[in-house]
């Protein structure tokens, strides 16, 4: 299996791990039912693009060479994604090569770049023009297959980028001519230069998987034009009639009805949002969605997404082992249908008696594991979340008490003193709501409504929310409370 990859000059942001994700899920569904050993994952890392090259060329300082300058960011980068997607649970691919490594190999018949457009030029599918080697669209009948686009259609895009030494405005390059100056080059038969973007894929996929392979992934924004150059490149180089042995492509993450792109400036980064959530609850998040459909991505959708692995969490057994049940196995056999998935783990947690206890709780902790989800990463987010909303809420309590007495309120508040801020403690913070709760209900009953309702107004701005019920029994009536997040 081959992913199109990162390019990498900056944080991912969340829409960049769909893809990542998504295929991780199925990286691991493979090695499932083929083996371990007979799935090879290939990701690719693109470090050689115009993006980089000018960010790069940004924050030189031209104390070292622009090569070492681009080096330094591409690894920078590469490592912060690294970071982020293991966070999110992702097994790291069986290979992940960079395409700077495969521009020129100089081993004997190692394929490179190179290599494969040399091999378009002689077999007619390519031509050199002003420094650039471009690939002769109309030289293959098949183009525009994968994508469903008609020559008018792709005539019509292909108009935004019209350049002088282009035969036909489909063509695209190969190659092109770098400024030694400004841009990262290598030397080749066409001069000192760079490859085009589209050329990577096809000789990090042919040397790593060969000239045909089982599938291949990416976000669907790449169908067309990159997809359909890495067949046109691979096809017509090896003489071969299909790249791929099958395609998938996911769907996009949105934000209020528009795609997040670092280019709309609508994007969250991984980082970022792993500030607020562990990667398993993003993970889960991510899986509601069929990979093909668009996922609108909500602080909603978060929140009751923790609250779902919270409760699966809480019910699944202790156990260390990982598997995957039958009836998982069947829905993510099915073009990976993680919400059929999901409705068997619900169905899973819902037949577990005993918390922790009998096979459906076995089985829910192993397939939860299997699925990449890693429990004590979980626990220990909402460890630290839980502590933090009890010091928010002490500093609330602190602030909304303090404020309460001033107006003569008679009820009893304990404060303990803590570096030298007066701050009950979370016990403590309990009794002054119930104390309050009391007195309510207390205004209430004496039919003191203005009481009443200044109370509640008073545990609103410290951030309590107030639940009222009536005991069906004696009518009597009843307040809970909860922190409002
Ligand atoms: N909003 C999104 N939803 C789903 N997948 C996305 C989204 N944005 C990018 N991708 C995917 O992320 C992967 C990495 O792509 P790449 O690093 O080129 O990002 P990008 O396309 O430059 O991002 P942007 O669109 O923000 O400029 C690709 O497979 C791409 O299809
Ligand atoms: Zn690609």
């Amino acid at each position: 299996m081959y992913v199109c990859g990162p390019t990498v000059y900056d944080f991912a942001h969340i829409g960049n791990a769909r893809p990542v994700i998504v295929f991780d899920v199925l990286f691991r569904l493979l090695r499932h039912l083929f083996g371990e050993d007979r799935v090879t994952y290939v990701r690719n890392i693109t470090d050689v693009d115009d993006k980089i090259n000018k960010r790069a060329f940004e924050r030189w300082s031209r104390e070292r060479p622009l090569t070492a300058e681009i080096r330094a960011l591409t690894d920078t980068t590469l490592k912060q994604f690294h970071d982020d997607v293991d966070a999110l649970g992702c097994l790291r691919p069986s290979h992940e090569p960079r395409a700077t490594d495969f521009v020129c190999r100089p081993a004997p018949g190692a394929l490179d770049m190179i290599k494969i457009i040399e091999k378009l030029i002689a077999r007619g599918h390519a031509y050199v023009a002003d420094g650039h080697v471009l690939f002769d669209v109309p030289s293959m009948p098949a183009y525009g297959k994968l994508a469903r686009r008609s020559l008018d259609e792709m005539v019509a895009g292909a108009r935004v980028d019209v350049a002088p030494y282009k035969r036909d405005p489909t063509d695209f390059v190969l190659w092109k001519p770098s400024d030694p100056e400004q841009e990262p080059g290598w030397d080749s038969p066409w001069g000192f230069g760079r490859p085009g973007w589209h050329i990577e894929c096809s000789a990090m996929s042919g040397a790593l998987l060969g000239e045909e392979f089982d599938i291949h992934g990416g976000g669907i924004d790449l169908v067309f034009p990159h997809h359909e150059n890495e067949i046109a490149q691979s096809c017509c180089a090896f003489g071969t009639t299909r790249m791929a042995a099958f395609w998938m492509h996911n769907g996009f993450l949105m934000v209020e009805g528009e795609k997040m792109s670092k280019s709309l400036g609508n994007f969250i980064t991984i980082r970022e949002l792993l500030n607020d959530w562990p990667g398993d609850v993003i993970r889960l998040n991510m899986l509601k969605t069929h990979y093909r459909q668009p996922i609108d991505w909500t602080a909603k959708g978060l929140e009751e997404s923790a609250g779902t692995l919270g409760d699966w969490f809480r019910l699944a057994a202790p156990g260390q082992g990982e598997a995957l049940s039958p009836s998982l196995e069947a829905a993510l056999a099915d073009d990976l249908n993680t919400p059929k998935m999901m409705a068997e783990l619900h169905a899973m947690r819902n037949r577990i008696r005993v918390p922790q206890q009998g096979a459906d709780a076995e089985d829910l902790a192993r397939n939860l594991a299997f699925l990449g989800f890693d429990r004590a990463r979980f626990e220990a987010w909402q460890k630290k979340n839980e502590a933090e909303k009890l010091s928010t809420l002490n500093r609330r309590i602190a602030l909304g008490s303090a404020a309460y007495r001033l107006e003569g309120h008679p009820v009893e508040i304990t404060m303990s003193s803590a570096d030298g801020e007066t701050t009950p403690s979370g016990g403590e913070a309990a009794t002054v709501i119930e104390n309050l709760i009391a007195a309510r209900l207390a205004a209430r009953k004496a039919k003191n409504f203005a009481e009443s309702d200044r109370i509640r107004d008073e545990l609103v701005a410290m951030g309590i929310a107030l639940m009222d019920a009536k005991d069906p029994a004696t009518g009597e009536l009843t307040t809970t409370w909860k922190v409002a997040r």
